[in-house]
């Protein structure tokens, strides 16, 4: 177990989003957190991030848990070119394995023939995968995804949920990812975590046993776990 949500409350003024929730994220997987539009599944990555603290209850988080955290937009500095946007969340690192990171995953998302382009001279997909690219090049063990994949056009996403896939698994990061499109839930969560409306319980949780190279839409052990969630959310 990698953090540990125990009676946790958490309210903006009088609007309650949280109350006593108990929830844990384990080691190694993706978990995804799929809820209803404005449920509060932002806030949940706030408040395990630390920008937001809870009203009431606590957040025990493993001591060697490193984060990197990808916001719902992509918060690129206009002022740097691609690769000066990841080369400056890598501040700290000695500089040969920071070319080392900063070119393997330019390639990973495939941005090789944009590393000098600044923000304003990419499409907003293309702003998302740099904002990926930067995500995964900081040396985390953890990755808190709030809808990394929102308005993509499917093909670039079944793509990017391809390269997410081989990032989590080949570095052995765990992933806690925030969405509410099925789709991205079956494809990418080992867990799948349903989040009811405000304030929030934990509806179901569903264990996702298709091996990651073998899912796709056309697989039926991830079929019927589409059903059943949506039989459930619908
Ligand atoms: N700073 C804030 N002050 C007051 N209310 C807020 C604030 N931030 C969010 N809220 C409200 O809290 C609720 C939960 O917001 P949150 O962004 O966590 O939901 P979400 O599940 O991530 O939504 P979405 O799926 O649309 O991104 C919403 O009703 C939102 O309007």
């Amino acid at each position: 177990m990698v953090i540990d949500l125990k009676d946790v409350s958490f309210k903006y003024e009088n609007l309650s989003i949280y109350n006593n929730l108990n929830l844990n994220f384990k080691k190694g997987i993706v978990t995804v957190l799929l809820g209803p539009s404005g449920c509060g599944k932002t806030t949940l990555l706030n408040l395990i991030s630390g920008v937001l603290h809870p009203t009431s209850g606590n957040i025990k988080i493993s001591t060697d848990l490193v984060i990197s955290y990808l916001f719902q937009d992509p918060r690129l500095l206009p002022w740097m070119s691609v690769e000066e946007n990841i080369n400056f969340v890598l501040d700290n690192l000695p500089q040969e394995i920071k070319k080392e990171r900063i070119e393997h995953y330019i390639n990973e998302l495939e941005l090789q023939s944009f590393s000098n382009y600044l923000p304003s001279e990419l499409s907003g997909g293309m702003r998302q995968r740099v904002s990926l690219a930067r995500a995964f090049a900081y040396p985390s063990n953890i990755l808190l995804m709030d809808e990394p994949f929102k308005g993509l056009d499917l093909a670039l996403k079944v793509n990017l949920f391809k390269t997410f896939n081989r990032v989590c698994k080949e570095d052995k990061r765990s992933a806690i990812l925030v969405t509410h499109d099925i789709h991205e839930a079956i494809l990418l969560g080992d867990e799948i975590i349903v989040l009811s409306n405000r304030p929030v319980s934990i509806r179901q949780t569903f264990t996702n046993s298709t091996p990651y190279k073998q899912r796709n839409l056309s697989n039926q052990q991830l079929l019927s776990l589409e059903k059943e969630l949506y039989r459930l959310i619908s």
